[in-house]
């Protein structure tokens, strides 16, 4: 930099100017400092709830400046990396982590840890994510024992390749085909058209070696073949399908197969010891997405490519050396049901603590940021004290809450499972299953929302990636689409919600989550009215909240029911039997998602409210100091701001979540009650402000975590902000990458003029 020496009368003539800026200056570490000293709860004892304790909690704390320290853990350079540094420096993260596990005896739980503190999805997701437990829950065990091994020492890469160019919702509509060849017992895996193209699997693109491939399994159909012609519509295969051997003439040969649906195979893609594909297969990066793009989500097809018959998955269904299909037992359906619901709770579980990331960035900005002073000379005001800020930031602080309530729920729920499957019992499965693809929907709208909605409320800065949120979103955001399209997995809710309620109908008691249908016929009769006397009922009886919810829900499913059973009207031939499908299924959907939301909005507030419950009834026990410390209870005053949460949570839901509006029209409420909730809403803006630093600081993400300058513990967020900036590889020399064959003949065009 150029020398820059500054005189004794330049100083003293700027000094004033200085004095006068300073009077009202203020420092953000400070601010924050005072947010922290309004607490009117012990902030520990939250964050033991949230981490599920407090060894948990200094086990992360502890992973974090271990990281921190490592090469491949340092985030300094994180948001300057270009799509191929982000994809080498993502897989080496993995690959260390990896390495760490082995060389300090961590268990796979320590592992996932630091994978969500490291937070760079990299090539080996799917490997772990998919592949491992696709080879665990489906393959024989002769075959696990055979995989495992690979994959555990990473002897092979695996990813799961399911959807296709053509198709990715409608999993027996895809294209890829494995056909049975009896003679050398192999499959041919093969991709006929464009459509069949794999496409969307992580890591397949310039990671993985093998891949779990969906494919439509063909078997040779000796009958037909033997009688010339095709069988339609037999049990197992569905469709038969018929084809000339390739080339035409063949000998005049012709083979004809059935068709059994989609099945799993083990295919390797890359030579081992080149890494490049092996023939007949074609493979590539899939290029840059709207984020996630440190990993090579790929795309794949097979040209006639042979895989010993060894490789289909063949832990249900099976195919012997002579080509006759064995099917699965009943018991595989439920297997996979179980499978899907595990994955589903484990992304409610995330939603709760990536919206926590987001909202402590913002809710820690918001504090530290000043806007506007409201008179000459007075300090201008924290933008959290602005209301419409605090009627943003406060209601998704209350949401973030409520879903880490819910994932800590769902999980209990799903080992409460375990443990009656183990007994032979799937009684409980359908609803859970339900209830986990709605809230998978529900919970990571909220999240990803929550995420943009956290960004814009932080000005300008949050447009900045050194916020951390532009690239939280980015990456987050895909989880509305993948493990199942939301709209997709509210329809399935929906499915459940209208059979339980037909049951009802019929007699049939409805259970679990859905058990207020039951009361359905006294919820929805005209004399069913808003208990809420005042704006005081809204926060302060939490029961007002939770039963204008309930009546939303029935509400919702009954008009979907009745929606649907009039659709269904011609296409049952008018026997009002409901058609779950076709026309009357499709062209009602809007209906049947609102009602999957809103029974999991009504799920998501109870959960919460039975979780404080349950906090406060240990705390007001005996051993209350092991209780604590195991993240199992909560004293008084802790137990009152979660309550305060609840509340805004629920009525936030009925004054902006649409579910008031349905309640007005219902007859429900009065618009006396619904002016008296939205008092009570703004009230409780109010009454959470002083504790919302707080409440943020009990979720305890360390620095290393959240890798935002705006969101930094200290508050220090302008240094925070030019430290990063510093790091920017345009700042590499002083005048710039573009200065010698760009700027610089432009610019020298000066002196000619
Ligand atoms: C980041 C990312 C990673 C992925 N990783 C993998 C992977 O590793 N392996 C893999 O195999 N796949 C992967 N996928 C693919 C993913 O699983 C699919 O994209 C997802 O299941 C949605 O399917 P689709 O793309 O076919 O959407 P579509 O089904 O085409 O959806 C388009 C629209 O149609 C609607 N729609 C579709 N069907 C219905 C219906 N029956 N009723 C009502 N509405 C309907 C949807 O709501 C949506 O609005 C990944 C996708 C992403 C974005």
């Amino acid at each position: 930099m150029a020398e820059h020496e500054i005189d004794e009368r330049t100083r003293n003539l700027q000094r004033p100017a200085t004095e006068i800026i300073m009077s009202t200056h203020t420092e953000p570490s400070e601010d924050l400092a005072q947010e922290r000293r309004k607490a009117t709860f012990d902030v520990q004892e939250l964050s033991y709830v949230l981490n599920e304790g407090k060894d948990l909690l200094e086990k992360k704390q502890l992973f974090a400046e271990l990281l921190a320290s490592t090469p491949w853990g340092d985030k300094s350079r994180r948001y300057f990396l270009d799509r191929e540094e982000e994809y080498v420096g993502a897989l080496r993260a993995a690959f260390g982590i990896w390495e760490k596990m082995k060389s300090e005896k961590l268990s796979v739980e320590d592992a996932m840890i630091m994978r969500t503190l490291v937070d760079f999805p990299g090539g080996l997701e799917l490997h772990i994510g998919m592949f491992i437990p696709s080879v665990m829950s489906q393959g024989s065990p002769e075959q696990q024992a055979k995989w495992m091994p690979l994959c555990t020492k990473l002897n092979v890469i695996g990813t799961y390749a399911q959807t296709e160019l053509g198709h990715g919702t409608f999993v027996r509509g895809l294209e890829t085909t494995a056909t049975y060849d009896k003679e050398t017992q192999e499959f041919v895996l093969h991709s006929p058209t464009l459509t069949s193209t794999k496409w969307w699997p992580g890591g397949l693109g310039k990671t993985a070696t093998h891949a779990v491939v969906m494919a439509r399994l063909m078997l040779p159909d000796e009958d037909a073949g033997a009688a010339g012609g095709s069988r339609e519509g037999e049990e197992e295969g569905g469709s038969v399908g018929e084809g000339e051997e390739e080339g035409g003439s063949g000998g005049g040969h012709r083979t004809v197969v059935r068709d059994y649906g989609p099945h799993g195979f083990i295919a390797e893609l890359r030579d081992l010891d080149t890494h490049l594909p092996l023939p007949g297969v074609t493979i590539g990066d899939i290029g840059p997405k709207a984020g996630f793009n440190s990993v090579d989500n790929g795309y794949l097809s097979f040209d006639h490519v042979r895989i010993p018959r060894e490789n289909m998955l063949m832990r249900f269904a099976k195919v012997t050396p002579n080509g006759r299909y064995v099917p699965p037992p009943p018991s595989n359906s439920k297997a996979s049901y179980a499978t899907m619901v595990f994955v589903r709770a484990d992304i409610v579980k995330n939603s709760g603590s990536t919206l926590a990331r987001a909202v402590t960035i913002a809710v820690r900005y918001a504090a530290v940021r000043r806007q506007t002073a409201p008179a000459p000379g007075e300090r201008e005001l924290q933008v959290l004290d602005y209301q419409n800020c605090a009627a943003t930031l406060l209601p998704l602080l209350a949401s973030s809450y409520a879903l880490s309530f819910m994932g800590a729920a769902m999980m209990e729920r799903y080992r409460a499972f375990e443990a009656e499957r183990d007994r032979g019992e799937f009684g409980g499965l359908p609803e859970l299953h339900a209830l986990s693809s709605g809230l998978k929907a529900l919970c990571t709208w909220i999240a990803a929302d929550g995420i943009e909605e956290c960004r814009r409320t932080c000005g300008g800065h949050g447009y900045s990636k050194l916020s951390g949120l532009p690239t939280l979103f980015q990456n987050y955001v895909q989880n509305v689409t993948w493990e199942g399209d939301n709209n997709v997995m509210c329809l399935q809710t929906a499915r459940y919600l209208i059979k339980a309620l037909v049951g009802v109908q019929q007699g049939k008691p409805a259970t679990g989550s859905a058990a207020y249908l039951n009361q359905v016929s006294s919820e929805l009769s005209p004399s069913s009215r808003c208990p809420a006397a005042c704006s005081d009922c809204w926060a302060g009886q939490p029961a007002v909240a939770a039963a204008a919810l309930r009546h939303a829900a029935a509400r919702a499913v009954v008009a979907a029911a009745e929606t649907l059973r009039s659709a269904s009207l011609a296409a049952s031939g008018g026997t009002r039997q409901m058609v779950f499908e076709g026309r009357p299924w499709n062209e009602n959907t809007v209906e049947l998602i609102r009602a999957a939301k809103a029974h999991c909005i009504y799920v998501l507030h109870q959960t919460f409210l039975d979780s404080i419950a349950r906090l406060e009834a240990a705390g007001a026990a005996g051993e209350v100091e092991a209780a604590v410390e195991a993240g199992s209870a909560v004293s008084g005053p802790t137990a009152a701001v979660l309550r305060q949460l609840a509340a805004l949570f629920a009525l936030e839901q009925l004054e902006r979540g649409g579910g008031g509006a349905a309640l007005l029209e219902d007859g429900y409420m009065s618009a006396a009650q619904a002016a008296s909730l939205r008092v009570a809403h703004r009230g409780l803006l109010t009454a959470l402000r002083p504790n919302a630093v707080p409440l943020v600081d009990a979720f305890a993400f360390t620095d290393y975590h959240l890798n935002s300058a705006l969101g930094r513990s200290d508050g220090d967020v302008y240094r925070g902000l030019l430290e990063m900036a510093r790091g920017s590889p345009l700042n590499a020399t002083q005048e710039g990458p573009a200065w010698p064959e760009v700027l610089r003949p432009v610019l020298a065009a000066r002196s000619k003029l």
